[in-house]
């Protein structure tokens, strides 16, 4: 494995056991996630990111793989790199009538810290003048940016954030979202767990997307996007008798998402998207379009290409496409897509 690398990992495997059935968690997993900026680790519910990075942090064992921080080999040799990691795991307690600044000079003795850090780490996550408000009165955002300024408290080059936006609204996303490009902009390296990919893809530099447990493709934002543009970019359609509509869109080969305002995101993962084959599908069946315009394509929208023709075996079997090819490309280079999109199925 490269040295140069911020994590690697190789071949990371983890099978649960439930109800007596084996279950894969992770499949045979590579990601690289290079030194400096932030990294976007997607992918759905249940596709393996947490068990994937409590697996890094040693809390959790593997079945099998090899995992490297930095020059590391964990989580043999993890005691040698922990004061250069900070991760948000788990929801982080804090003591709802202390000030922010007070509980985090507690952290801060209980870790080792000297006190003088406390005020460094909150001007960093800008919570500089909030500091000596009790942490109960602070939004979700604050919160979570309090959680975020204890992992800074050892001045670590490595951040690692499972999913640090649950439950924030527009606002606390955005103040995370900028505290993150913060952090890496000063030449940190953030890895983020998520699985709102959209969200995520405003402030990554690279992205591994993962679905069952293995890798289904990666490489920077603005290449997959390319990617997902050969594809045909996103058209959002609005038509009465909306979900007749997207059952016969689907029957027609487009991927169709409903939204939450009843218009539904069509697009075609196998051919670039002709908008007039919308019209005449829906009009074919007496259907008239109120409204379509395109979109601008997104990480979700490279998702479901990647998945479009897959059930979830075949998925398991198009992510190991990815496996055996050796190193993942360097930031800038092309992605890798665990399915051809062009291919109209799992290979
Ligand atoms: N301790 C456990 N025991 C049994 N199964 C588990 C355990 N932890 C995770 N799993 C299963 O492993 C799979 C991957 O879960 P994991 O939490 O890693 O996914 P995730 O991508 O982080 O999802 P989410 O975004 O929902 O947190 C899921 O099917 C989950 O149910």
């Amino acid at each position: 494995m490269s040295s140069t690398a911020a994590v690697e990992i190789r071949g990371l495997h983890k099978t649960y056991r439930r109800r007596g059935r084996l279950r894969t968690a992770v499949d045979r997993l590579d990601l690289a996630v290079p030194q400096g900026g932030v990294h976007g680790f997607l992918g759905p519910n249940g596709a393996g990111k947490t068990t994937t990075i409590r697996m890094l942090l040693g809390l959790v064992r593997a079945d099998s793989g090899r995992m490297r921080i930095f020059d590391a080999e964990v989580p043999r040799e993890l005691p040698r790199v922990i004061d250069r990691v900070g991760a948000i795991v788990e929801q982080p307690r804090f003591f709802p009538t202390f000030t922010g600044r007070k509980n985090l000079q507690l952290l801060a003795s209980a870790i080792g810290v000297p006190r003088a850090r406390v005020d460094a780490v909150l001007d960093e996550v800008g919570l500089g003048d909030r500091g000596r408000d009790r942490f109960r009165g602070y939004s979700l955002g604050m919160k979570q940016r309090l959680a975020v300024a204890g992992t800074l408290l050892k001045d670590p080059d490595l951040l690692i954030f499972d999913e640090p936006t649950n439950g924030l609204d527009p606002a606390g996303i955005h103040e995370i979202r900028e505290t993150m490009r913060g952090l890496a902009d000063r030449g940190k390296t953030v890895l983020v767990s998520s699985h709102i990919l959209a969200e995520v893809q405003q402030v990554a530099d690279t992205v591994s997307i993962i679905g069952n447990g293995a890798l289904l493709a990666e490489g920077t934002v603005a290449s997959l996007l390319a990617g997902a543009g050969a594809t045909g970019p996103t058209a959002r359609v609005w038509v009465q008798q909306g979900e007749r509509a997207a059952g016969l869109l689907r029957d027609a080969g487009f991927v169709v998402r409903p939204q939450p305002d009843r218009a539904l995101l069509v697009s075609r993962p196998d051919r670039p998207l002709d908008p007039s084959e919308i019209t005449r599908t829906l009009a074919g069946h007496g259907l008239y379009l109120s409204e379509l315009s395109p979109q601008r394509a997104d990480l979700e929208s490279v998702f479901l290409g990647l998945t479009a023709h897959t059930g979830p075996s075949a998925q398991h079997h198009a992510g190991r496409g990815t496996g055996g090819t050796g190193h993942p490309p360097p930031p800038g280079d092309q992605p890798r897509h665990g399915v051809d999109p062009h291919a109209g199925g799992p290979r």
